[in-house]
């Protein structure tokens, strides 16, 4: 989308926190795109826009709490991507998250499912695509982080 305005103005970046949620045994969590939002249907890892005044790890807790019923205990910053959809120009803020409370629920009508490398999941959101490959390099995973991709 361009600034009808300004067109050749930068398009401004949409800042999104994402959570890793890691259990116990390594699996990750990869949850579903509700209807009505762009790629509906996709696999991503839970979280969402980051609203003004927000930090990375507040805004990660208010998107658990609201999509999944979760509680995270604390996330940090772990890496910092970028993806040009035709929708939006997102930045994309990841934590790795190891710990949270209460039972999951989902509150947008979504799909979860814990999952190892690869994925066996699809299609997943391209922008999650760079996370994977950083995940699977950590594990000494070789190969495709899409299984048959
Ligand atoms: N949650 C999430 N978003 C991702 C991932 N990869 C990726 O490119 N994105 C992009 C897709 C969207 O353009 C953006 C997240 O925005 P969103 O529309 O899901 O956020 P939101 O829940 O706050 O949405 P809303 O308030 O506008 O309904 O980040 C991912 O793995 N997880």
């Amino acid at each position: 989308m361009t600034d009808a305005a300004n067109p050749s103005a930068p398009r401004k970046h949409t800042e999104v926190a994402v959570g890793v949620l890691i259990g116990q045994d390594g699996a990750l969590l990869l949850s579903t795109r509700p209807e009505g939002k762009p790629y509906a249907g996709y696999w991503e890892f839970p979280g969402g826009k980051i609203e003004a005044g927000e930090t990375v790890e507040v805004a990660l807790r208010r998107e658990l709490q609201e999509e999944l019923g979760i509680t995270i205990d604390g996330a940090e910053v772990w890496r910092v991507t970028e993806h040009d959809y035709p929708h939006a120009l997102v930045r994309l803020h990841w934590c790795k998250v190891f710990s949270w409370s209460g039972e999951f629920e989902m509150r947008e009508g979504q799909t979860m499912c814990w999952q190892q490398l690869p994925l066996t999941v699809t299609p997943v959101l391209p922008g999650a695509m760079p996370v994977l490959q950083w995940l699977a390099e950590e594990r000494g995973i070789v190969g495709p982080v899409l299984a048959g991709g």
